[in-house]
């Protein structure tokens, strides 16, 4: 299948990119414990703040800390699956490469974590006082 293809319209192409895209969310959601986890954790998320009423703001902070969490573990993904197609054997650069990623991932989930205790902690104290 090429997508460079010139007899293939840029709507087919840009559909076509769009089903590769999918089909990549729908493997690695398949394939990756921690990236079924952060999706279980989103809804948990995305249902807490339904029932507590967050403010429009919030739901801004969120939904880009949920999107940038799953971006980031699906880039996490595919760096893996780069290194283990280049080598099999321990290499001490393959190492650094995934835990780079691994790390990245890390960073981001404790600042979400953060920003998330931060944004409930302000509804929760309100329910408790009001
Ligand atoms: N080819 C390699 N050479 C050296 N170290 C590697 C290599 N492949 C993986 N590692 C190291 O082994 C550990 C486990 O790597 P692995 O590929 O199993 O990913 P993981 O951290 O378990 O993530 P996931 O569970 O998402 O697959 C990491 O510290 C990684 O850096």
């Amino acid at each position: 299948m090429d997508l460079k293809d010139p007899q293939i319209s840029e709507w087919k192409r840009f559909y076509r990119s769009f089903c590769f895209a999918w089909s990549g969310i729908i493997h690695t959601f398949k394939t990756e414990r921690n990236f079924q986890i952060h999706v279980f954790i989103s809804i948990v998320t995305l249902i807490v703040g339904y029932f507590v009423h967050f403010t429009k703001f919030e739901w801004i902070v969120i939904l880009f800390l949920i999107g940038g969490m799953l971006a980031l573990e699906l880039i996490n993904t595919a760096l893996e699956h780069v290194v283990d197609l280049i080598t099999s054997e321990f290499k001490p650069l393959a190492k650094a490469a995934k835990d780079a990623a691994a790390g990245a991932v890390f960073v981001y989930a404790i600042l979400s974590v953060i920003i998330g205790i931060i944004i409930l902690s302000n509804h929760i104290s309100f329910e408790l006082f009001k």
